[in-house]
């Protein structure tokens, strides 16, 4: 079996092809913990379902930069660009249109606020939860924030507004136990909680590794950036 590496605007994963061999969930944990090398999670495609794992070796049950991965994979591989798959968060479409790949995410569910720690913000949940907290972006001690992280069972997410609808967003991943690159739903998160406030339809974000859109339309959130491969296919250890 072969995979290749992947950066969606920075959230690195590792693609497994399992389109033709589905594999069962020891053997899926074991190439996690094997393959995964620096990447934040491990990306199973198969035939029509995105299973993503981690980097703990642990399954999610969504990622929003994977599913634009994985609709990039497909596009790849097969040139379609509009791709329907399923994922353990629901049924993902994913459109493929000038270096940009947008997906429609799982809708965005406020389950509450909290205050702790010196902290406050809102808890939500986008397929996988997250809190969302506004602050100064340029200075953020993680070790802070991560008793919220173990609190909540969440991702953590801080931002900052640059300008009206263009904002700043770091994110302290669940299962890679660290600061990545980019999240999309994390993204979603604090689009969908200061669009609520602003009433924009559109959210500009600036994650570590790149720019991510939100966009608003009929209660439905959609999440674009780019993605792009990073490596040759590579011999899986199992
Ligand atoms: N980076 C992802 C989220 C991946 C899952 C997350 N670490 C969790 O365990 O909740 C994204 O782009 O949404």
């Amino acid at each position: 079996m072969k995979g290749a590496n992947y950066s969606a605007t920075g959230n690195t994963f590792l693609v497994v092809d399992s389109r033709e061999e589905r594999l069962d969930d020891v053997t899926k944990h074991s190439i996690v913990i094997k393959n995964v090398g620096n990447n934040d999670g491990v990306i199973f495609v198969e035939k029509g379902f995105m299973d993503f794992y981690n980097r703990d070796g642990l399954r999610a049950s969504f990622c929003g930069n994977g599913a634009r991965t994985y609709a990039f994979f497909i596009h790849e591989k097969e040139g379609r660009d509009r791709i329907s798959f399923k994922s353990m968060a629901g049924e993902i479409e994913g459109v493929v249109s000038q270096g940009i790949v947008s997906i429609r995410m799982p809708d965005p569910i406020l389950t509450g606020s909290f205050e702790e720690e010196g902290f406050s913000g809102e808890i939500i949940t986008v397929g996988v939860p997250h809190i969302v907290i506004e602050g100064n972006t340029e200075k953020i001690d993680w070790e802070l924030l991560v008793p919220l992280r173990h609190l909540y069972d969440a991702n953590v997410n801080v931002y900052s507004v640059i300008e009206r609808g263009k904002l700043r967003i770091r994110t302290y991943e669940r299962g890679v136990e660290a600061e990545t690159g980019a999240c999309g739903s994390g993204a979603t998160s604090v689009s969908w909680i200061y669009a609520k406030r602003t009433g924009l339809r559109r959210v500009e974000l600036k994650a570590n590794g790149g720019w991510l859109t939100v966009a608003f339309k009929d209660g439905k959130a959609y999440l674009g950036g780019g993605v792009e491969k990073c490596s040759e296919e590579l011999e899986l250890l199992w």
